[in-house]
């Protein structure tokens, strides 16, 4: 079967596709409502869609989903992660700790970031963009789909004048939200050089630069990270600027999705944990982030 039931008091009778993502979901009102898993858009068009479902048969008012009578508390704004997998600060098996990745990250290293080993995995090559240098990002792109991408909070994005491409999917949690694309403008030839895409970055995470600074389109690709970071979406996006951000330094990442050398599909699990361990690079999920996170803000 394709579906579990998701017996929580306040979200009665939805069904939740397993082989999936964590995602809360929302009722009617935009509001969230429960925690589950969504299945990731990859291959088809039809995919871009939440996979929650109601019962077969509908309610009462003929609606999909019932409406809710529960309280909606700041609680339920979170994933479910369970409080018993043991220390928050423990990782899964077979991954490395989140103090592990933020020490190599507040070096100018890379980490690898995972979303969900029981789903389509995808693992993400995660630096701070304020330490990338042409090498840095030469690996990207050889390790890497070739796209280089920029995690970015609102106000930054606001700052530099970054439309997203689609505003009418900002709402959309299971799409990235790429903005238009950008180069620097200072010292850069065509853009998309090793050397010229790690100057765009650079100028992406300064805190001094302004709309001027780029040209646009370019060959870098800013995303925009959705308030809250891993406890609101759980994307490699929020993952990235999240574990930046943890690290003590400016909240911006760059980031790319690491490939099959053979075919260029997503990288399967087995390819992340060789190229972690030939480079020496810890390798960590997102739902530790979560966890880490969350005993932090309670604590
Ligand atoms: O390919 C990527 C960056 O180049 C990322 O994997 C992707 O775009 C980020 O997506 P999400 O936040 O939805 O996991």
């Amino acid at each position: 079967m394709d579906c579990v039931l998701f017996n929580q008091p306040s979200v009665p009778r939805i069904f939740i596709s397993s082989n999936v993502h964590h995602q809360s979901f929302g009722n009617s009102h935009n509001n969230i409502v429960g925690i589950g898993h969504y299945r990731k858009r990859l291959s088809s068009p039809n995919l871009n869609t939440w996979t929650c479902r109601a019962a077969e048969t509908p309610f009462e008012n003929g609606s999909l989903f019932e409406t809710l009578s529960a309280e909606i508390t700041p609680q339920t704004i979170d994933f479910f992660v369970s409080e018993t997998e043991g220390d928050p600060d423990c990782p899964t098996e077979g991954y490395s700790s989140i103090g592990e990745a933020l020490n190599a990250l507040s070096q100018g290293k890379f980490v690898i970031v995972v979303d969900d080993e029981s789903g389509e995995v995808e693992g993400n090559l995660v630096m701070a963009a304020s330490f990338v240098s042409a090498e840095a990002i030469a690996f990207m792109v050889r390790h890497g789909s070739g796209i280089i991408s920029v995690g970015m909070k609102e106000e930054d994005l606001e700052r530099l004048n970054l439309p997203l491409m689609s505003p009418e999917k900002e709402n959309d949690s299971s799409v990235p939200s790429f903005t238009i694309t950008v180069d620097a403008k200072k010292g850069t030839s065509t853009g998309v050089s090793a050397s010229d895409r790690a100057k765009t970055v650079l100028a992406l995470s300064s805190p001094t630069s302004t709309p001027e600074d780029f040209i646009r389109p370019g060959h870098v690709f800013p995303l925009k990270y959705r308030n809250g970071g891993v406890l609101r979406r759980f994307g490699h996006t929020e993952a990235s600027v999240d574990l930046v951000a943890s690290a003590g330094l400016q909240p911006v990442s760059v980031l790319s999705a690491i490939v099959d050398k053979n075919d260029s599909s997503i990288a399967s699990m087995h390819i992340l944990k060789n190229l972690a361990l030939e480079h020496k690079i810890p390798i960590v999920s997102i739902t530790d982030l979560i966890r880490y996170r969350r005993k932090r803000r309670s604590s």
